[in-house]
């Protein structure tokens, strides 16, 4: 971790992903960024802290104001330096939806950063788009976790966003939803409603449990979204393993997850009026992460291509925090440049370097998805399908 002396003389910027399950702020230095070339990778990072839940809506106003001071705070003390050394700050956080929660959190923030400190209040889709797109936010961001969600954002400033909104009302591509439908196929195959599945077996060892019937008390016993959604790994191996009900449901998932990119990649208009523009499709969360053979991200990519051959499909190599700090890195370099401050001109933002990113970065795998990829980022943040 950098010392003041050292790393913070020239301000420092948080980036702060605020989740359900844990909070996570990251704190870089301003000044390094001034010659693209001296860089080091992995980025910078001078402290980092980990919080528990800073959702409002989970755990009450006070409880998650306390949290994101708290794990400022923290990851400040461990870069060495403290709250007037911060030059902006990002927060993305899960349940701001609307101004009112946007301007309830910056009013928190004002009571602990000086007025020209640049704060922004978002989403956590927004530290996720943008830790995948160098703090650009531009493109689309699909989650998919215990919940699921996608949100776009257009360069004029538009945006829309699509599922999102719980199972119950049809997130059937989320953790949750892939796991209750396995739960729901295995009851059905034990009523003589639906088909034999290998999910029975694989479930109840999974649970330690002996018969279908006491799936029903383990489900009412904690109704915890997260708890269900921790089956998904067991229908993936049953699909692996060739049994059609498991292949069925996740083939579902990822019609699912796709049309909610498409939905609002066809609202915001992303691809161009002709639909081949090329576009940033940034995928996160743990439903997405790489399966050697049912690799259900990799799917849900090939759909959205086949609609939109421009997308260009990014899976991050740097958490949302990192995102978040990315972009009010982003913004504060904007409003320089608005301001003609010709000097931190020069400066490039971490990964956004000045020569345009044209083939495979260092490292990459061939695959056959690369040459959809011609955004001018470089490899920093790019992982490539
Ligand atoms: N190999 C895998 N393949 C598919 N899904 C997986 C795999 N490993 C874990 N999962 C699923 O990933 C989900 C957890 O992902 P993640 O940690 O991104 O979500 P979360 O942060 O709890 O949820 P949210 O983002 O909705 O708040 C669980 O549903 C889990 O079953």
């Amino acid at each position: 971790m950098g010392s003041e002396s050292d790393c913070c003389n020239e301000g420092v910027i948080l980036g702060v992903d605020g989740g359900t399950t844990s909070t996570v702020c990251v704190c870089m230095p301003l000044l390094p960024f001034s010659d693209h070339r001296h860089i080091p990778e992995p980025f910078p990072i001078l402290g980092r802290a980990v919080a528990g839940c800073s959702n409002y809506n989970s755990v009450g106003e006070n409880a998650a104001r306390e949290t994101l001071k708290q794990v400022m705070a923290e990851a400040l003390l461990k870069a060495g330096t403290n709250h007037s050394a911060v030059r902006a700050v990002c927060l993305g956080v899960s349940g701001v939806n609307h101004p009112t929660d946007q301007e309830m959190i910056l009013n928190w923030m004002r009571d602990i950063f000086p007025g020209d400190v640049k704060i922004h209040v978002e989403n956590d889709a927004v530290a996720a788009l943008a830790s995948g797109t160098v703090g650009k936010l531009h493109g689309c961001v699909l989650i998919a976790g215990t919940g699921c969600i996608s949100y776009g954002f257009r360069e004029d400033g538009r945006e829309a966003r699509a599922a999102g909104a719980g199972p119950v009302l049809g997130d059937w591509g989320s953790g949750y939803g892939i796991a209750a439908q396995g739960l729901t196929a295995i009851m059905r195959a034990h009523d003589g409603r639906g088909p034999k599945t290998m999910l029975t077996n694989c479930v109840l060892k999974s649970l330690n449990l002996s018969s279908p019937d006491e799936i029903i008390g383990w489900t009412y016993a904690d109704s915890s979204w997260a708890r269900i959604a921790a089956l998904v790994p067991e229908v993936v191996s049953c699909a692996e393993a060739g049994d059609q009900i498991a292949n069925d449901i996740l083939n579902n998932a990822v019609q699912e997850l796709a049309m909610s990119v498409k939905a609002v990649v066809q609202r915001l208009q992303l691809a161009g009026e002709d639909g081949t523009g090329s576009f940033p499709v940034v995928i996160v969360g743990g439903v997405l992460e790489a399966n050697k053979r049912w690799d259900i991200g990799k799917e849900v990519i090939s759909s959205i291509l086949k609609t939109y051959p421009g997308a260009c499909p990014i899976r991050p190599k740097v958490e949302p925090a990192i995102g978040a700090a990315l972009f009010a890195w982003n913004s504060l370099m904007k409003e320089v440049k608005a301001n003609g401050h010709r000097d931190m001109l020069n400066t490039h933002p971490p990964g956004a370097r000045a020569a345009s990113y044209s083939g495979s970065p260092p490292g990459a795998e061939e695959s056959p998805m690369r040459s959809s990829l011609s955004l001018e980022l470089d490899s920093w943040s790019l992982s490539l399908f």
